[in-house]
């Protein structure tokens, strides 16, 4: 699965799906290549010493339970006494294990003391420059950016997708903010008023709104226009992008004729439509790295930043009746490193691998880390409450006269033209994004349903469109565990229980209802968007009555699929709330020193994708803890 296979097959496609435009597509990857780069491949972590592990591996695996694989493999056996600090081979103030969207922003604002040594972590390799392209972005997933998770196969969801709904998650510096869709979406104020009702104090609307403002530098006129809710001057740069396909402008019409408010939906009101806010500039992807890290990097000499080193431990050392966390354990270069936090550990390794490393560590569900033989330091249900947005997008829009694919001479042209000045198709992704409101939502005046639109086959061209509708409430939740055969370097097993209540279909289908409106607008009419049923058509759901409920369900089931705004899994509560991992200062319950700050502790999703509300958090979080330790 490499990452230039992926991008050959896109530009294949994108040349209009000829066989015979192959060798014009590797022409044209070569050339983004030879001007960026490549993506690279897989981290090696293990060096020349992966041969040995994995005979050694083999041969343990034949007379030990099976779990015991990898937990008992070369790096992991000689597990000292790490109760005997002076072992540690490295010693920091502060340990950020993760340098992805959250550890970013929180190993850079960490580092603005200087007296304190900083260390950020981070699986992947070094962000490389190919991800700056907006127009690529889908060439990342099932990369070696990735870390190619996938989720449990299961009727009922994902049904097109008979390997399980593929689980995208960036590993690289910057993390998934390096590969996702740069939507810059806070969600609704209601979000986090509701996190504050349910007992997290100091997470209401007004108490987080300054910290989205601290981190925000926005560019755009129009929106920078209202104080109360932008700032100009943070480092993350946020603005739309520099160019609009035709029919963008022709989706923006429609929801203008069907009623739908014109708004700024980072505003007062996110019902309505809009063209969406993004974290990028000049046409460029902005990540969390590129924002925060990036400028500093140079300047600190007391942040250091490792990459290519895989977490495979929090050390935990047990007082008479506490839990304190002493260090981290990481593999790097083929060697097993330890280094000792005197102040703290912060867990940014996000929604799935912070849940994963706790467990492995020895914190989560006791049951079950007993039954893996793990060492028990603190029951929590680390892993659960795991949800997401479910989308189901349907690739419905036929595009007569306005379908935006172009020749190998104007592809190369708009290559060119990028990497000149920024602009064109490359510089852009998904373009407009609409809120809509159900007859069964819960809040009054706030959104559950979320509409955007996309080219089918790429993000640069539409040759025809996908209208994707997504669930912004779910109410299912699902869980996830470890890999019981090889709990540290196998994949956690994630279960997400999707549609499991009914209510989330329900409001699906009355989406789906709402969506297809726009093909009666005189806008549509006039620009020829039709409604084209083929491509939805060709499998179990023809069976039923097409213009039946069961049929729409049935759909739903089919084409349903995560939208990667995974969250939850070490959600934050109060201590009465048996699902809760963190207090409202993120710190780990019953452990000293350890806090988790990502999407993780997200303990329900907000109404819109999740990469500003993990930066918000991450602000929120870096002086929580500067106000323990300055
Ligand atoms: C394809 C896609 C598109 C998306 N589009 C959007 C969008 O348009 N707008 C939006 O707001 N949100 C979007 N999202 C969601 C959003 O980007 C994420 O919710 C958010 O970035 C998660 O941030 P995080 O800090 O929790 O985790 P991450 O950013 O994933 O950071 C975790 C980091 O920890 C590292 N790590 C993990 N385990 C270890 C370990 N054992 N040792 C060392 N390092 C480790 C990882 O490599 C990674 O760098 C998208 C997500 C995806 C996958």
């Amino acid at each position: 699965m490499t990452s230039v296979a992926n991008i050959t097959e896109d530009l294949c496609k994108i040349c209009d799906g000829r066989v015979e435009c192959a060798p014009t597509a590797i022409l044209l990857i070569s050339l983004v290549h030879t001007l960026y780069g490549h993506i690279g491949s897989e981290p090696d972590y293990f060096r020349n010493n992966k041969v040995s592990l994995k005979s050694e591996s083999k041969r343990e695996f034949e007379d030990k339970p099976r779990y015991k694989l990898a937990y008992r493999s070369k790096f992991l056996e000689d597990d000292k006494n790490y109760d005997d600090e002076d072992y540690m081979n490295l010693e920091y103030d502060f340990i950020v294990i993760g340098g992805g969207t959250a550890g970013c922003v929180v190993a850079s604002r960490l580092s603005e003391n200087r007296k304190w040594k900083v260390l950020l972590i981070e699986a992947g390799h070094e962000q490389p420059k190919i991800a700056s392209i907006p127009g690529l972005t889908s060439e990342f997933k099932g990369s070696s950016l990735d870390w190619q998770y996938s989720m449990r196969p299961k009727k009922g969801f994902c049904q097109n997708r008979p390997s399980g709904c593929e689980v995208v998650q960036g590993r690289v510096l910057g993390g998934t903010s390096t590969i996702n869709d740069m939507a810059y979406m806070r969600g609704s104020p209601a979000d986090y008023d509701e996190w504050a009702l349910n007992g997290n104090e100091g997470w209401s609307f007004s108490q987080v709104l300054p910290y989205f403002k601290y981190s925000e530098g926005n560019y755009d006129k129009d929106i920078s226009k209202s104080k109360l809710f932008h700032s100009t001057q943070g480092p993350l740069d946020v603005g739309r992008y520099p160019y609009v396909d035709d029919n963008a402008d022709v989706l923006l019409s429609a929801f203008n004729d069907l009623g739908y408010n014109y708004t700024d939906v980072n505003g007062k009101n996110q019902l309505g439509f809009m063209r969406i806010q993004t974290m990028s500039y000049i046409g460029e992807r902005v990540s969390s790295y590129n924002a925060f890290i990036e400028p500093i990097r140079k300047l600190r000499t007391n942040i250091e930043i490792v990459t290519e080193a895989l977490v495979t431990k929090i050390l935990l050392k047990e007082n008479r009746d506490s839990v304190k966390v002493i260090g981290v354990e990481y593999i790097t270069n083929g060697t097993k490193v330890t280094a000792k936090a005197s102040k703290e550990v912060i867990l940014s390794a996000g929604a799935i691998n912070s849940a994963k490393l706790l467990m492995q560590s020895g914190i989560g569900p006791k049951d079950y880390l007993e039954y893996l033989n793990i060492k028990v330091f603190n029951d929590l249900p680390v892993g659960g409450n795991f949800h997401d947005h479910l989308s189901v997008c349907l690739p419905v829009i036929k595009l007569i006269k306005t379908a935006t694919t172009s020749n190998f001479p104007e592809k190369l042209k708009d290559i060119t033209n990028y990497y000149s000045k920024g602009i064109g198709p490359l510089s852009t992704n998904f373009q407009v994004v609409a809120f809509y409101e159900t007859s069964i939502s819960e809040i009054l005046k706030t959104p559950d349903i979320e509409f955007r639109f996309r080219g089918h086959n790429s993000n640069m061209y539409y040759d025809k469109m996908d209208i994707c509708t997504s669930l912004l409430t779910p109410r299912s939740r699902g869980q996830i565990v470890l890999n019981a055969t090889d709990p540290i370097f196998g994949a956690p097993l994630i279960y997400p229980n999707f549609l499991k209540d009914p209510t989330d279909e329900k409001k699906l289908l009355e989406g789906i209802q709402e969506v297809v409106k726009l093909f009666d607008t005189e806008v549509f009419k006039n620009a020829e968007f039709e409604f084209d049923p083929r491509p939805i058509l060709k499998n179990e759901c023809s069976d039923h009555e097409r213009v039946s409920e069961e049929f729409w369900s049935c759909i739903v089931r089919q084409f349903s699929a995560p939208l990667h705004n995974y969250v939850g899994t070490c959600k934050m509560g109060p201590s009465k709330d048996p699902e809760s991992v963190v207090d409202n200062s993120l710190r780990v319950y019953g452990v000293t020193n350890l806090r988790v700050v990502d999407s993780s502790i997200i303990p329900k999703i907000t109404r819109g994708s999740t990469a500003a509300p993990v930066i918000m958090i991450a602000e929120k979080a870096s002086d929580l803890i500067k106000s323990v330790w300055y």
